[in-house]
């Protein structure tokens, strides 16, 4: 038995009884429900790794295979597909809250089915779930082809992969019954968080001794990006959550910041949990995915890197333009404003050299939608982050923070890049995976014109709706009155909230026939002709 074998299973079992001792004298019923789970989850993995153990040869799998490195598939099989499956479930919540929007009776009058629970748990498993499982297991592939070595560690990788969805389904159920520290995109409390801190940690070291052993002397660009992701990740969770528990044998805890130094934190966090979470890692995919399928180099290796530096210096300063006209001091809301405009030009040269990789391969286009998906990916990365930069000016903000223009912005990034980026990416990597030839390119075509039209139903219904909502509330008469109640603005909106849920439904149904063609691929695809293992090479 290896020492990471032995290590990995006593440190659980003995979690495992930990977990049993906090179920039993948990103060709350949630607390203890997430101690039962992590009781039997260790219990599980204590068996799982005893059993490995003893079906595996008594060698570990070799680095290399006649002289080829020996990649290591498996946490990435599972997490790409987690990935499908936490999209279908996220993708459904959001329809089912577009919907409650629409129609409130929809919210049931049960408190685990409000508006208020199932919103959370659709951010986070859409952001946390379907695109931290994407993030990881492309992460996982590229930085072992790109270095041409097998991934760092024996169990390490599994523990990621594996850890990460717990800290999920304990975030997730925690939602449900009402479990939050009421920080946004930052809900979990504070044990969920001590979790994915241990996880998170498993995850940069994974990923450095990956690129530390690497057999190629060129650190490909993607993975500077995934290594700013995972790192920037680290120190905003840290930043953002240090709390104080109530109890160690409860949920509630308080966060250490008060007041106006809580937004900042928070904002500080929410913007660049955008700007690296949902950004970063995702141009990491575009760097990788996009000159490999389209079988072109990055158009300009030199303007990735100026990207790069670029990028990760102006976006950690941008955060406060999420809270323009707030307590927050006025010098410091016109340093977020600043920096949010300079942050255009940087996006704008990731997303040229993104297109522009397609040189010499336009006629693609027409052939492979699974390249057209990954291109008007980017085309939305380039939207957003114009549209960004505009609404962090203090009077486009001022007509736009609360209404549902911001909404209409996040799903521009949400749905056409990063939801866009991510199936490219999988509609390569399953194939790669598995070693199977996509079962439908005709399928990948439906599922690209019935998301974008659902995309665009989505976002054009903000942008009226928003704009509307907007001018409503700031309307005057000529007596200097409001102009509308609160209530005629509410009214106003119910005709675009059922364009975007029809636009939700269509998003989700082109995931739903993504799902059915990649489970096609494994099960019942053809093996693949070429073996699609080759290294990247850089351009320059
Ligand atoms: C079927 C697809 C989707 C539908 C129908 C949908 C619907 C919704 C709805 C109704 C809200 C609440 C809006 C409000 O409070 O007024 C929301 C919020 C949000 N959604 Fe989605 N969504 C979908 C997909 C996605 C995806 C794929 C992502 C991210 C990758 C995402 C990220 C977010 C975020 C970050 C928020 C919070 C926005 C804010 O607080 O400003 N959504 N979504
Ligand atoms: C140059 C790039 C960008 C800038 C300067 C920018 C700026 C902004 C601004 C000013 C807001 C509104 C803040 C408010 O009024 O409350 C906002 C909200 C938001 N943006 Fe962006 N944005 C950029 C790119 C993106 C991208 C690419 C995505 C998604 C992939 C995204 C996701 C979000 C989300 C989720 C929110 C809502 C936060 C919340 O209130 O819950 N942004 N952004
Ligand atoms: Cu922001």
């Amino acid at each position: 038995m290896t020492m990471g074998e032995a290590g990995l299973a006593s440190g659980l079992a003995v979690f495992a009884f930990v977990s049993f001792l906090g179920m039993a004298m948990g103060h709350d019923a949630a607390f203890s429900f997430h101690a039962a789970l992590a009781c039997a989850a260790s219990l599980i993995s204590v068996v799982v790794i005893g059993n490995r153990y003893l079906d595996r040869p008594a060698e570990l799998p070799p680095a290399e295979i006649n002289g080829r490195p020996n990649y290591y598939l498996g946490p990435i099989k599972f997490a790409s597909a987690m990935a499908m499956f936490w999209g279908i479930a996220g993708f459904t919540v959001g329809l089912i809250i577009a919907m409650q929007l629409a129609w409130p009776a929809l919210n049931f009058d049960l408190p685990w089915t409000t508006f208020g629970r199932l919103r959370p748990l659709h951010t986070s498993a859409v952001i946390f779930a379907f695109g931290g499982n994407v993030l990881i297991a492309s992460s996982f592939y590229v930085v072992q082809k790109t270095c041409r070595t097998r991934l760092a560690g024996d169990l390490a990788p599994w523990f990621v992969v594996v850890g990460y969805n717990f800290f999920i389904l304990i975030a997730g159920t925690g939602y449900l019954l009402g479990v939050t520290q009421s920080k946004e995109y930052a809900e979990p409390e504070w044990y969920a968080d001590l979790w994915l801190t241990i996880v998170w940690v498993t995850y940069l070291l994974v990923f450095l001794m990956t690129l530390v052993k690497r057999k190629e002397p060129h650190i490909f660009v993607a993975n500077w990006f995934y290594l700013a992701f995972i790192i920037t990740i680290a120190v905003l969770h840290l930043g953002n959550n240090p709390a104080l528990p109530v109890s160690f044998l409860g949920s509630k805890s308080y966060i250490a910041w008060g007041g106006v130094q809580d937004a900042m934190f928070q904002w500080w966090y929410g913007h660049n949990a955008v700007g690296f979470f949902l950004t970063a890692g995702f141009l990491a995919i575009m760097y990788y995915f996009i000159p490999k399928r389209a079988e072109r180099p990055i158009y300009s290796y030199r303007l990735s890197i100026i990207h790069f530096w670029a990028l990760i210096f102006l976006y950690i300063w941008a955060g406060p333009h999420h809270l323009h006209y707030t307590a927050l001091p006025d010098w410091a809301q016109t340093l977020g404003m600043t920096f949010s405009i300079m942050l255009w030009m940087p996006s704008w040269g990731g997303m040229i050299n993104g297109l522009m990789t397609l040189s010499g391969a336009w006629d693609k286009l027409r052939t492979d939608p699974v390249l057209r998906m990954m291109v008007v990916s980017v085309a939305f990365y380039g939207m957003s982050t114009f549209e960004g930069p505009m609404m962090s000016i203090k009077v486009v903000n001022s007509l736009s923070h609360y209404t549902d223009w911001t909404i209409g912005h996040v799903h521009s990034g949400a749905l056409g890049w990063v939801g866009f980026v991510s199936f490219g990416a999988l509609y390569c990597l399953i194939p790669w995976l598995w070693n199977r030839q996509l079962y439908s390119l005709k399928l990948v075509n439906w599922h690209f014109w019935i998301s974008t039209i659902g995309i665009v139903l989505y976002i054009s219904a903000m942008w009226v709706s928003g704009i509307l909502q907007g001018l409503m509330w700031r309307a005057y008469t000529s007596l200097g009155f409001l102009e509308y109640s609160f209530i005629e603005s509410v009214e106003a909106m119910h005709p675009f909230y059922i364009i975007r849920a029809a636009g939700g439904a269509l998003f989700l149904a082109g995931a739903l026939i993504m799902a059915f063609n990649l489970w096609m691929t494994v099960n019942a695809g053809r093996a693949s002709e070429t073996e699609g293992t080759a290294a990247l090479q850089p351009a320059e």
